[in-house]
């Protein structure tokens, strides 16, 4: 099998870790397989794929869609970030909760966020190129986030351990609301 899928703290969220084949020539993966995954009760159906650049340093979101809720296959395919999710799913048990991976494109580690979360991610290295499919389309009339540093969240974004002074965020993202502030709650899909 050319996944493994590995558990992770809140239910809904995976760690994907594809298998790697290095030879002399340099390294070959499979970045994505339907039906390799539908066998690991992984059926999710993508319709768009981005990729951002960005420096250290560098915070982009936390971010989330009100309607056209987007799930997530994201990773790194140059450098380091650190992924942060936080459930923000209706009567969810760790709603509130949030639960970080580091994402390395020398391990091309995955991470699955679901619809009814919230995403964003710190860039750890000199530069990274980060790569995700989306489970439905960008819908920027639906826009929504919650503030990177919100002290009700308190998410560790690991800064002092990468030697990272200062972030940098958008205008946008610098405007965004407290969670206290938004009261959103998703329903399951
Ligand atoms: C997301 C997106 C953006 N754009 C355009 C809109 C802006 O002109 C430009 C930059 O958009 P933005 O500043 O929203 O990009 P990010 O801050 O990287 O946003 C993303 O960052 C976090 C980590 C996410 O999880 C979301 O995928 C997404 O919100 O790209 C598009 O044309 N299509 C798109 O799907």
């Amino acid at each position: 099998m050319n996944f493994e899928i590995k558990p992770t703290k809140i239910q809904g969220l995976i760690h994907i870790q594809p298998k790697v084949f290095g030879d002399e020539r340099g390294y070959f993966l499979e970045t994505y397989n339907k039906n390799t995954l539908k066998q690991l009760g992984f059926e999710e159906e993508f319709v768009q794929d981005n990729e951002s650049k960005s420096k250290k340093g560098v915070l982009r979101g936390l971010h989330f869609q009100t309607k056209h809720t987007q799930g997530k296959l994201v990773r790194c395919t140059y450098g380091k970030v650190l992924d942060v999710a936080v459930d923000l799913r209706k009567n969810s048990p760790t709603y509130g909760h949030w639960e970080s991976a580091v994402l390395d494109s020398n391990e091309k580690n995955m991470f699955y966020v679901p619809t009814g979360f919230a995403h964003g991610f710190l860039v750890l290295t000199e530069e990274a190129v980060f790569n995700y499919k989306c489970t439905d389309y960008y819908a920027p009339e639906y826009d929504g986030g919650i503030k990177w540093d919100d002290p009700q969240l308190n998410i560790d974004w690991k800064l002092k351990e990468y030697g990272i002074d200062s972030v940098t965020v958008s205008e946008k993202d610098l405007n965004l609301p407290y969670l206290e502030d938004l009261n959103i709650q998703f329903e399951r899909d």
